[in-house]
């Protein structure tokens, strides 16, 4: 951001037209570009649910073993009644918040799919609800979607209130662009700056073309950042305010 003020009209401006040169970009990617990049993100962001999921802590753990025994100095006859080893890895279940991308948003259209099918027994994938004031609710994705607003595809599943997102591990989120700072250019509608209000800017990662990561963007006072990017060649990196 510019350290002199600028009023709010000026940075809505400015906005518009860096949005109107990042849309015309997407517009202007052909098929297998579109392709290729959502194969790339679709397997960092599946790698960091593996990630996310195969990290337990002794509180959280769901591996019924009560206290360990140390096998050290054992000796005679019991030796072999030690435990066996550390407990077979069992992935956690994750909340994990994401979005439908339409054609040409970063993710690919079978994002949703790719990520259920990625989750560990017991997670759950919840997808925005686009609400009449343009702030999000929520739903499980059950593995069906329809139409919505403005070209939306939305979950049919009951929604679970505006602030469901708060409960999840990770925040899967759609942007025209981000800056270095974290901040994001969305599509106008104001719809994730109230999100982003609600969640944790750590857990929260937006999906980017390469291109995208832009030095600066503007921003105004409600903008909230985004804790990391991922993009098809630079996969999965923080911004500079979760550094
Ligand atoms: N995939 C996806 N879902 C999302 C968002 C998003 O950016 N991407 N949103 C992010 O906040 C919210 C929806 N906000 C939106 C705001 C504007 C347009 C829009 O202008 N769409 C068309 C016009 C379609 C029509 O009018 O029929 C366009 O791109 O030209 C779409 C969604 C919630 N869900
Ligand atoms: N917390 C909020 N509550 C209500 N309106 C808000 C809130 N935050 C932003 N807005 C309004 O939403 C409008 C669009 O904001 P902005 O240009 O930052 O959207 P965006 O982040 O690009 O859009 P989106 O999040 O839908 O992709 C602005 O007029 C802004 O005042």
């Amino acid at each position: 951001m510019p350290d002199f003020p600028v009023d709010a009209e000026t940075i809505a401006r400015a906005k518009g037209d860096v949005r109107r040169r990042l849309l015309a970009a997407r517009r202007a990617l052909t098929e297998a570009e579109r392709a290729g990049s959502a194969t790339a993100i679709q397997a960092c962001v599946v790698a960091t649910i593996r990630a996310a999921a195969a990290i337990t802590d002794d509180t959280s753990s769901p591996w019924p073993t009560g206290p360990r025994v140390s096998t050290a100095g054992q000796t005679g006859t019991d030796a072999h009644r030690a435990p066996i080893g550390d407990p077979p890895h069992r992935p956690r279940p994750l909340v994990v918040a994401a979005y439908v991308p339409m054609p040409g948003e970063p993710g690919g259209t079978d994002l949703p799919h790719v990520l259920r099918a990625a989750l560990p027994a017991g997670s759950r994938l919840l997808l925005p609800v686009l609400l009449p004031d343009n702030d999000l609710d929520w739903a499980e994705y059950t593995g069906t979607v329809r139409p919505g607003r403005l070209g939306l595809r939305e979950p049919d599943s009951p929604r679970l209130g505006v602030d469901a997102v708060a409960a999840a591990d990770l925040v899967l989120v759609p942007a025209l662009a981000i800056d270095n700072r974290g901040i994001r250019l969305g599509r106008g509608g104001g719809s994730y700056d109230r999100a982003l209000a609600r969640l944790d800017p750590a857990r929260t990662i937006a999906l980017l073309h390469d291109g995208e990561l832009l030095p600066e963007v503007p921003a105004a006072a409600h903008d909230r950042p985004v804790g990391a990017v991922v993009t098809p060649s630079g996969g999965l990196r923080p911004t500079e305010w979760t550094k």
